[in-house]
């Protein structure tokens, strides 16, 4: 346990970054080093899916990229890493292991919690979600009419439903033609009742998903859903075909009135922000079939292994993770844009925004002193085309340095209009990251505006000069995948998974534990009441007094 800028490595980058490292110009190493492409990329390559990943439009040059690698090693990347992988209870802060790599682990090799093996259980979960997705998707699971289900609702929030989201979102492309899902996650009264709008009681399957089956929305929205379904069903003995919950608290969920035959398992083992893998998948067994959840785990577990067993410099997490800490921690940059060039993975930013922002937003390191560095980016972005509409202004000519990371399928699922459309759209994620790197100098922009016929004056064209001078040297990772398949975002998803990891351990962080959403949740527990208690609010700051005697003065019900 080192704090990141004790090592001495890092000491070395930031030597590296102040000498040369602040004023490498990307367009001029290219122009030097006809082998950059390749030396700068590197391929994942698995039975079904393949992945290219061009680092080389970043500010690195052969010594800086082995120095990163070398932070790796030397902040014992990999030693935490096996830590991770055989159970150890690498999240210290709870007392657990951090297995979700054994929810995927499709070899079936032993993994031990406690001296306990956990795969016969994480394999008994898996053959329960196969089942129940067939019934449901074959119509034999029958609503309490003895009418097959059509629509599932998800009723989670945080992890238990940024990722059931993202994917299917993602895997739409593979569901089951008339099988619609939903989620609810808002504790807004809005989100319950916009879906309840469109479902049918007797064909819809209410999913309440939560690690602890606690978290007040959840129980609040999975009792306001089933008041709604029994107000049609009137029978309690029919929840039993509309609800069942995955939860890691058997207790609370046979309080809330499910059968715990119903309910699906995970363990305190599997992060919230990790556990797509797990029960907490039921929604995307169910509406992309068991055969494709399958194959998303392969495709994550393949990752995995690459990750165990790829020497540092040849592995993408490790890769990502280190370029990632040369912007956050010498560039001072303070985001990282995640920007998906695939309509179906609109969700993937923002899963990632808890994946990666709840995992590596700290300031106490391990050892439990104040960390020296800066730690977790914030994570950003929305699907290409409609973010360079939106705001790749700010991040071509704002004074903000934002790495990004591109990320495009060879193979588009909806070849409309023979292909043009795909076209178009790799044509500017191409134009994007090579505008980004190369950038247009004032020699280039006097050229082109000669051409201009409607500039009148040669004041006006030199006051249009400086406006229109990219300075480029903005970095960028290209993610290239044939095909956005089950597998291939199985893989993409465990890549950042850890990327994140790899950050973490260098910033001498727990990434794995998530106090800071606690308070916020302690405070509204205790503000409930007096919203509907009696009198002037007097207990808290008088902002705070203000706007909930506002609220009390002139709410309506
Ligand atoms: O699944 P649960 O227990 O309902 O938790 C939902 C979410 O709650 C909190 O915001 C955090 O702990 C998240 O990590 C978690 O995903």
């Amino acid at each position: 346990m080192v704090l990141a800028n004790k090592l001495s490595t890092w000491q070395t980058l930031q030597q590296q970054y102040e000498t040369e490292g602040k004023s490498l110009v990307m367009k001029d190493l290219f122009a030097k080093d006809p082998s950059r492409f390749e030396k700068f990329s590197r391929s994942f390559k698995t039975s079904n899916s393949t992945i290219l990943l061009d680092f080389s439009k970043n500010i690195i040059n052969d010594d800086i990229f082995k120095n990163l690698i070398a932070l790796a090693k030397e902040a014992k990347v990999a030693e935490m890493r096996d830590k991770m992988f055989s159970g150890e209870h690498i999240n210290f802060t709870e007392d657990r292991a951090v297995l979700h790599t054994a929810l995927r682990n499709l070899s079936n090799t032993p993994i031990y919690d406690n001296g306990e093996d956990v795969m016969p259980e994480v394999n008994a979960v898996l053959e329960q979600m196969k089942q129940t997705s067939e019934a449901i998707r074959n119509g034999t699971w029958k609503g309490y009419t003895g009418k097959a289900i059509t629509d599932i609702v998800n009723i989670g929030i945080g992890g238990s439903d940024l990722g059931p989201v993202m994917v299917t979102e993602a895997l739409k492309p593979y569901a089951k033609e008339g099988l619609h899902a939903h989620f609810v996650s808002n504790i807004d009264g809005t989100h319950l009742a916009e879906v309840l709008k469109i479902v049918n009681p007797e064909t819809t399957l209410f999913i309440i998903a939560s690690k602890t089956f606690t978290t007040q929305e959840t129980i609040t929205n999975a009792v306001s859903a089933k008041d709604w379904f029994l107000s049609f069903a009137k029978e309690q003995s029919h929840v039993a075909k509309h609800f069942v919950a995955l939860s890691t608290n058997e207790s609370a969920v046979s309080a809330f009135g499910i059968d715990t035959k119903n309910m699906f398992r995970f363990w305190d083992w599997v992060g919230g922000r990790y556990s797509l893998w797990s029960a907490i998948g039921l929604s995307i067994a169910i509406y992309i079939g068991f055969d494709n959840f399958h194959q998303l785990l392969q495709g994550a577990h393949e990752m995995d292994n690459h990750f165990k067993t790829a020497p540092l410099e040849e592995n993408l997490p490790v890769i990502m993770g280190v370029l990632g800490v040369w912007y956050n921690n010498f560039f001072d940059a303070q985001t990282q844009a995640i920007l998906p060039y695939d309509q179906y993975m609109h969700r993937f930013s923002a899963y990632f925004q808890q994946g990666d922002m709840e995992s590596n937003g700290k300031y106490v390191s391990r050892s439990g002193d104040k960390v020296q560095t800066s730690t977790g980016p914030i994570i950003w972005g929305e699907p290409g085309t409609n973010g360079q509409h939106a705001f790749y202004q700010l991040i071509h000519q704002g004074t903000k340095l934002i790495p990004c990371d591109f990320l495009a399928p060879v193979e588009t699922q909806n070849p409309i209009s023979g292909g043009k459309h795909h076209d178009i759209l790799l044509s500017n994620f191409f134009a994007q990251t090579e505008a980004l790197m190369v950038g247009k100098d004032e020699q280039a922009v006097r050229a082109e505006l000669k051409n201009d016929k409607s500039i009148k004056s040669q004041e006006q064209f030199e006051s249009i000069v400086p406006h229109k001078i990219f300075q480029g040297n903005r970095p960028t990772n290209s993610l290239f995948f044939q095909k956005l398949t089950p597998a291939t975002l199985g893989s993409l998803v465990a890549l950042y998974e850890h990327k994140i990891f790899t950050q973490g351990v260098i910033w001498d962080i727990n990434s794995f534990d998530q106090w800071g959403v606690e308070l916020g949740k302690q405070l509204a527990k205790a503000i409930l009441p007096e919203l509907t208690g009696a009198g002037e609010v007097k207990s808290h700051d008088a902002s705070t007094n203000g706007l909930i005697n506002y609220y009390k003065a002139n709410k309506k019900n």
